[in-house]
């Protein structure tokens, strides 16, 4: 059965051969040498989760599950916003035909800020996670759920040649093993997406039932469905204590506000 995290890698896939006629590898490698270095995602969240919640906020003009999330819509103004409110990095999705995102909008908003920034994307090849350093991208999400062990630690390693930090996401137990079986190291960052890529459902209780299964050291970040302080709350009851938050900020008139309301 073919679902929308399917459909989304099929056009991926499409994506990718379409990049490799209009730019090399090598070339790629070079425009990302040229960069400024990474300004050190996990670092930021992990200085940021010290006092409390840590929060990467994101820049999501609309998605397949919502529709368009917010109309007027200028990243460079959101990353400043989102800086103002206390995130402690930015999310940034570059995808166009499902989140109508875009690299341009990766690019403003790292420009209009101190923060850093992952690329948030379906990345499946070497050659995206290069483009993601080349424009500026501090950090790469990789999918679990999109590859296999094998794959997610090639682009892991390749990511990490790249000195960009890796935040790999799952949903649940099965994903988890992948990780655990891709011996990634330490220093990658657990994401655990409360919503179901597949069939959009979404429950903190996806975090909450990971919890207990996850390797000691590791750094979790709860993604999505994150919408009042009382989720906030109940997350740092359980000691997860960085998130990943997107529509209930966008869809507010000053994110800035929301942001620092949703962290207290
Ligand atoms: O808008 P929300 O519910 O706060 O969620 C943000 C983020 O977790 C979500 O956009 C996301 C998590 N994993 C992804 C993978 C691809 C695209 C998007 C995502």
């Amino acid at each position: 059965m073919s679902d929308i995290l399917d459909t989304i890698l099929a056009r991926k896939r499409e994506e990718i051969s379409a990049l490799r006629t209009t730019t090399t590898l090598a070339s790629l490698r070079d425009q990302a040498r040229d960069q400024d270095p990474p300004r050190g995602f996990c670092a930021a969240l992990r200085r940021a989760a010290v006092h409390g919640p840590a929060v990467i906020a994101e820049i999501k003009r609309a998605s397949p599950s919502k529709g368009l999330i917010r109309a007027d819509f200028d990243a460079a103004w959101l990353a400043a916003e989102y800086e103002q409110g206390g995130a402690a990095c930015l999310s940034v999705l570059t995808d166009r035909d499902f989140f109508q995102g875009g690299d341009e909008y990766l690019i403003a908003a790292r420009a209009a800020c101190a923060l850093p920034v992952i690329r948030k994307d379906f990345l499946i090849d070497e050659i995206q996670i290069v483009q993601a350093r080349a424009i500026g991208a501090d950090c790469v999400l990789l999918i679990a759920g999109a590859m296999d062990a094998a794959q997610l630690r090639r682009l892991h390693d390749i990511a990490r040649e790249q000195s960009l930090d890796v935040l790999v996401e799952i949903h649940d137990a099965e994903e988890l093993q992948r990780v655990i079986d891709a011996q990634l190291g330490e220093g990658f960052l657990l994401g655990i997406n409360n919503r179901n890529l597949r069939t959009f459902e979404t429950r903190l209780e996806t975090t909450l039932e990971l919890l207990d299964r996850l390797p000691v050291s590791v750094e979790v970040v709860t993604e999505s469905g994150i919408a009042q302080p009382a989720d906030v709350q109940r997350m740092m009851k359980s000691g997860v204590r960085r998130f990943l938050v997107g529509e209930s900020l966008m869809r507010q008139p000053s994110p800035a506000t929301a942001l620092r309301q949703l962290i207290g």
